[in-house]
């Protein structure tokens, strides 16, 4: 099929499948480090929690259901919604998605106190993730409790909540602006009474992947329990961290589609996946249907009425265009050249620019071909460098780049004018 920005679909220059033969080597696994958990990892999607907190967002019920719905299709082994505390609708949406009986786990999101709790478990979700701020911004500025006051609620929270039946998280906000001796004796007492997972948050995106690493590393050292992390995207390390998170021990990483929440958001869903995709495969292809990250990408983008990113991971309009000769030449030959992802894996197609004046022959060769002409390969190159001319004047389309290499064959074959058609052929693959 052909682009609509001078581009034209392209699998290997002989037209065989992108995915044959060597297509990938994974020198990406991380080996012979016991902790890590890059193959093995849980999401915990809160697009219906974190999400909602997005300047943009207002879910009404029945997008809540199709979001939570198409989640639950991909599947994500966790979607965690709203608060019941923060409203009575956000209470009866809440029942209404435990209700649809997805796999997915459902998981509320409430405050490290018991009248939230108790709102909450009569809601129907499998559990609750539970949240205090240990950094003394948050003790000084948001609740202000002490750490001693925090860590009697938090086991009072959590034992209740066990007695319930549930899952039960206890996580502490602004983590990495926490005292670490705090936090680790806090963690260390709510494992001691069967949390299910602790969690660390960087509420604030001040965290590095080596931080990361550290702090997951010696949390993992002190807890039995899993360990869940959050990473707000402020510093443009969202990913890195959630990955570094896994490397050094982390079970659970949470996510919003697009990655949506409060400022610049958190950790993106396909943009997690596009990084774990890498590093462990067949885990990921296995356990997640990628074909519909598109789709629940579009959903989520109408739903806050924005547009998907340019260069978001897998979906941006140009994540799988090639336009420079020299890439387009090597992805033509074999697209691993410069392709780390294969666009097939999510049912998407990539795309070879051929009408710009970064354009090579290689590329108009291939055009060339699909348009179902036969040049040689001077003439090839004699028409690229028309093509390149033009474009050197303005911004040429598919249809300007199509028409000099139609004029151009007619002039070798002497065909009367006239017999060119205008619009771009649409190419089988
Ligand atoms: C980092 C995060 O994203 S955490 C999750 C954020 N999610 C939400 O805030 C959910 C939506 N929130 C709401 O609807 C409201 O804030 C409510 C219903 C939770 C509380 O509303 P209000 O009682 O009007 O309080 P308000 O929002 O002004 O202030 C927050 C209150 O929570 C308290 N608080 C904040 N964090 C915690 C905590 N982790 N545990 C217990 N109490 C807390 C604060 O002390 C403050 O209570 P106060 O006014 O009695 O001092
Ligand atoms: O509950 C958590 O772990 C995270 C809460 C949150 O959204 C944050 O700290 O940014
Ligand atoms: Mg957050």
């Amino acid at each position: 099929m052909s682009g609509t920005n001078g581009t034209t679909t392209a699998n290997s220059a002989n037209g065989s499948s992108n995915n044959g033969g060597n297509f990938r080597s994974n020198p990406y696994q991380p080996v012979g480090d016991f902790l890590s958990n890059v193959g093995s990892f849980k999401i915990i999607e809160s697009t219906l929690r974190e999400g909602e907190q997005f300047a943009n967002a207002y879910f009404d019920t029945e997008t809540k259901i199709k979001i939570a719905k198409a989640l639950d299709a991909f599947g994500v082994d966790y979607i965690e919604l709203t608060s019941p505390a923060a409203s009575e609708q956000s209470r009866r949406d809440c029942e209404a998605i435990c209700k649809l009986g997805l796999k997915a786990k459902i998981l509320t999101h409430v405050r490290c106190d018991m009248r939230d709790a108790k709102l909450a478990v009569e809601t129907g979700v499998d559990g609750l993730d539970v949240v205090i701020g240990t950094s003394s911004f948050l003790r000084e500025h948001s609740h202000g409790k002490d750490m001693a006051y925090i860590e009697k609620t938090a086991i009072e929270v959590i034992e209740y909540i066990k007695s319930k039946g549930l899952e039960v998280r206890f996580s502490s906000e602004d983590s990495f602006r926490s005292d670490l001796v705090d936090l680790l004796s806090l963690y260390r007492a709510v494992d001691k009474v069967g949390v299910n997972r602790v969690g660390i948050a960087d509420t604030v995106g001040c965290a590095s992947p080596r931080q990361v690493y550290d702090l997951v590393r010696t949390l993992r050292g002190i807890v039995s329990c899993d360990i869940e992390t959050h990473f707000h995207d402020d510093t443009g390390c969202s990913i890195a961290n959630a990955f570094c998170a896994l490397e050094a021990g982390a079970t659970h990483i949470d996510t919003s589609v697009l990655g949506i929440g409060e400022r610049n958001g958190i950790t993106p869903l396909g943009g997690l996946l596009a990084r774990m995709v890498v590093t462990s495969p067949d885990y990921v292809k296995s356990k997640y249907k990628l074909h519909m990250l598109k789709e629940i990408e579009d959903m989520v983008a109408e739903a806050v009425e924005v547009n998907t990113p340019f260069n978001n991971p897998i979906t941006g309009f140009c994540a799988f265009t090639h336009k420079a000769g020299i890439h387009a030449k090597a992805i033509l030959n074999n697209p691993s050249t410069y392709e780390i992802l294969n666009p097939a894996d999510f049912g998407l197609t990539r795309y070879v620019h051929f009408a710009s004046r970064l354009t090579g022959w290689n590329a108009v060769k291939t055009r060339v071909g699909q348009l179902g002409l036969v040049m040689t390969d001077d003439q090839v190159k004699e028409v690229t460098a028309k093509i390149k001319a033009l474009a050197d004047v303005r911004p040429i389309a598919i249809d300007d780049a199509d028409s000099i290499i139609r004029s151009f064959h007619l002039t070798l074959h002497e065909q009367p004018a006239g017999t060119q058609a205008s619009a771009p052929v649409e190419v089988a693959q």
